[in-house]
């Protein structure tokens, strides 16, 4: 496992290289949190190095980052959205003009930021940053989150300085691994000593077991679904949830009766908090959810995403491997397997010890860090 980087370590780094200056930065990713995350925790340490440095977000007016990137301080450029539609239709036919008129607002983005170096991390936001970037001759650096990559990073890497990845075998040519840019909270977090202000800020009680269930930054129907018909027979059996179940998608519960509490939040966001309560939890295997969840030491139940391009499932091919998790099909996460499978796993405190260990074992806490170097070195070198 990797020692958290320092302060320290971070000024040397910078030292080390000579050319940290980047003066202005484009950062291009949105729609999920899963770009959102990585983009903010690169933002922050970039400016922990170069405290005056500009940071433009560039993302849609209607994802997440729309909410989360002015929330974290940062200046937000839109683009509109230009979906790529897998099919032949009338939208396919209108494709060209959309993304054209998506680029020219990536460019403008890039002229009135004066970015230096612009840096995606796929989805549908990062094409027109892309394209702009190369039309204008400024470096490019693509940072993938998954273990399989997206569309746009496999266009992006065509022509980037730099291509990052996240997991080792992410097939993408030339890339650096630098494991996933997490955001402090995150990274620093000690669960123990957060642990009972954890609890308390969600209303939760420290003398049971606390399972964690988040189906990601937009939630899972199926996951939801599950423990939602689970819900009075893991209150009798002493077992507390907290359920985030994605905007929109959350419920009532019935809490009359004694049993251990079950807490519905729509969304956290103070996830450190959710980790700091949680024993055990119950994930999709977004990268970003791997990546923190073994960079805290959580041992997890991961349920793949069974559509989009399979990557999910090679998310936590690792931390299974590993020991760190379970692997469970969608198909099979249903309420019966939450009462029959999961109330033992969370009974078993040595077993669930030795996961957290092993999930440990694989965790990455530098990614930010290591990012950032490339992103020093794209604009000290220039197009
Ligand atoms: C349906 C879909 O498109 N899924 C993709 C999306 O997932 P998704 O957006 O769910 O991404 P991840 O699991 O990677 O990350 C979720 C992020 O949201 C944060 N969070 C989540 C819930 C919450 O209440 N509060 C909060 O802060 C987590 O701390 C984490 O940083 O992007 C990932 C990274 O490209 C991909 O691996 C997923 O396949």
């Amino acid at each position: 496992m990797t020692a958290p980087a320092s302060e320290g370590s971070a000024q040397e780094r910078s030292a080390q290289q000579g050319s940290a200056h980047v003066g202005s930065v484009l950062l291009a990713g949105g729609g999920t949190a899963g770009h959102v995350s990585p983009l903010l925790a690169l933002a922050d340490c970039l400016r922990r190095r170069e405290p005056d440095v500009r940071i433009t977000a560039l993302g849609t007016s209607e994802g997440l980052e729309a909410r989360l990137v002015p929330a974290r301080g940062y200046d937000l450029e839109v683009v509109p959205k230009v979906p790529m539609p897998r099919r032949p239709s009338p939208a396919l036919l209108r494709l060209p003009g959309s993304l054209r008129r998506a680029v020219q607002a990536a460019d403008d983005a890039i002229t009135s930021s004066g970015a230096r170096v612009v840096v995606g991390f796929g989805g549908y936001v990062a094409t027109p940053a892309y394209l702009a970037a190369r039309r204008r001759g400024i470096p490019v650096v693509v940072h993938e989150q998954n273990a399989r990559p997206g569309l746009a990073n496999k266009v992006g890497a065509r022509f980037a300085r730099h291509v990052a990845v996240t997991f080792p075998d992410t097939p993408l040519r030339g890339a650096t691994v630098t494991g996933m840019p997490l955001r402090r909270e995150i990274s620093l977090l000690d669960r123990t000593a957060r642990r009972g202000e954890a609890l308390a800020a969600f209303g939760l009680d420290p003398q049971w077991p606390t399972v964690l269930v988040t189906g990601g930054s937009l939630g899972a129907q199926r996951i939801n679904e599950a423990f939602r018909g689970a819900v009075a027979s893991l209150r009798s059996a002493g077992v507390q949830v907290l359920h985030v179940t994605g905007a929109g998608k959350d419920f009532e519960v019935d809490e009359t009766g004694s049993g251990a509490p079950y807490v519905v939040v729509p969304y956290a966001d103070r996830m450190e908090l959710a980790y700091a309560a949680a024993d055990l939890v119950v994930a999709r295997s977004g990268a970003n959810t791997v990546c923190e969840l073994t960079a805290v030491g959580l041992p997890a139940v991961y349920v793949p995403l069974p559509i989009g391009n399979g990557e999910q499932r090679l998310n936590a091919r690792t931390v299974v491997a590993a020991g760190g998790g379970l692997l469970v099909e969608d198909a099979d996460l249903t309420t019966t397997w939450v009462e029959e499978s999961l109330v033992p796993l969370l009974r078993n405190a040595s077993g669930l010890a030795d996961m957290a260990a092993a999930a440990a074992s694989v965790g990455e806490r530098d990614g930010d860090e290591l990012l950032a170097d490339l992103v020093s070195d794209a604009a000290s070198r220039g197009a």
